[in-house]
């Protein structure tokens, strides 16, 4: 996350008195991400994550987004459970902007991944997928393939300054994926992360002790979920395609939850429509990120690169 809301100890202290997780000790605004602003919360009691919801949340969704970790928790899932104030809200506001508490994960997010971690990730991606089942409430995903021709349209020819044709190429390329789109009812659906990249995952001795960031999290095909950690995981330097990263990934999300033929075909379909959309709303971020925000933009064009590799194969 980054930080786009400065708040005051008192203010924060103040708020903090509507809970029970004891007093302030220390806070500090984390760097990392891009969506919205994070705190590291130390108080008397332990560490805590505070988020200020800015941006693509739409501050009616949250509760979806919190019941969903809570239900995931409840199922054994190691994610950040949303923390309660006195009167049994976790949903606040704070600077004016909507805020929840939640548990802070102990691990570390893998800064060179390797086949063993990818295994890893496939089995926890599995387990979600699994433990998100009872969870009935329907969120459609707002950054589904109907979103992603406005969304290159409302960057006019900007994406042209990075990269000469990229949007006559993107624009042939959401055609063609939006041809080859399954329908609805062609795989099996639930509830998905849509955001699984390595910095959402936490590891601690080579297992996963965590995976955070749900406000991507939407009712979609479970496949696209592993398709989102096909182009986010299986990338060295971002450039060049591991197949024993996506092997290992895929080979463990099989041991909990194997794939039908059907998913299995429509993975390259799938992969270039993740690419599209990492590539669209990167290229969004980066026209327009205010300058004076502590964030760092994230580079589209490693998503034009995962996009040529996956048009040009016929499986993943
Ligand atoms: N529950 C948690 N426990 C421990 N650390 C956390 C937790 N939630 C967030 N963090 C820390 O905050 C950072 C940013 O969080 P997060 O990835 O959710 O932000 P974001 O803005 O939504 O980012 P992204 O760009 O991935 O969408 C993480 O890298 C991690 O250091
Ligand atoms: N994980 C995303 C940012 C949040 O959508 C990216 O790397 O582009």
């Amino acid at each position: 996350m980054a930080v786009y809301t400065e708040l005051a100890a008192e203010t924060l202290e103040a708020f903090l008195g509507t809970y029970d997780i004891g007093t302030l000790v220390s806070f500090h605004g984390i760097a990392e991400g891009v969506e919205n602003s994070n705190f590291l919360l130390r108080t008397t009691e332990g560490d805590f994550i505070l988020t200020l919801f800015e941006r693509r949340v739409n501050a009616a969704e949250l509760p979806w987004f919190l019941g969903l970790m809570q239900h995931l928790a409840g199922r054994g899932l190691n994610c950040p459970l949303p923390v309660s104030d006195r009167s049994g809200t976790a949903l606040r506001s704070l600077a004016d902007r909507p805020a929840a508490i939640t548990t802070f994960l102990p691990g570390v997010s893998a800064t060179q991944l390797d086949a063993k971690l990818c295994l890893e990730l496939g089995k926890v991606l599995a387990r979600l997928h699994i433990a998100g089942e009872g969870y009935d409430a329907v969120r459609p995903n707002a950054l589904s393939p109907a979103a992603w021709g406005p969304l290159l349209e409302s960057c006019g020819e900007s994406g042209d300054a990075l990269s000469p044709g990229l949007t006559a190429e993107v624009r042939k390329a959401l055609q063609n994926v939006e041809a080859a789109w399954p329908v609805p009812d062609a795989l099996p659906r639930g509830q998905i992360h849509a955001d699984l990249f390595p910095d959402n995952v936490f590891f601690q001795n080579g297992q996963v002790s965590g995976l955070i960031d749900f406000y991507f999290a939407c009712t979609d095909f479970l496949a696209y979920d592993l398709a989102i950690c096909l182009n986010a995981w299986c990338f060295r330097d971002e450039k060049t395609f591991e197949p024993s990263f996506a092997a290992a990934i895929i080979q463990g999300y099989e041991s909990i939850r194997p794939l039908n033929d059907t998913e299995k075909a429509a993975l390259p379909t799938l992969c270039q429509g993740a690419a599209i959309r990492f590539l669209l709303t990167r290229l969004y971020d980066w026209i327009n990120t205010p300058a004076d925000a502590l964030v760092t933009r994230k580079d589209p064009l490693a998503y034009l690169r995962r996009l040529r590799h996956f048009q040009s194969v016929s499986h993943v």
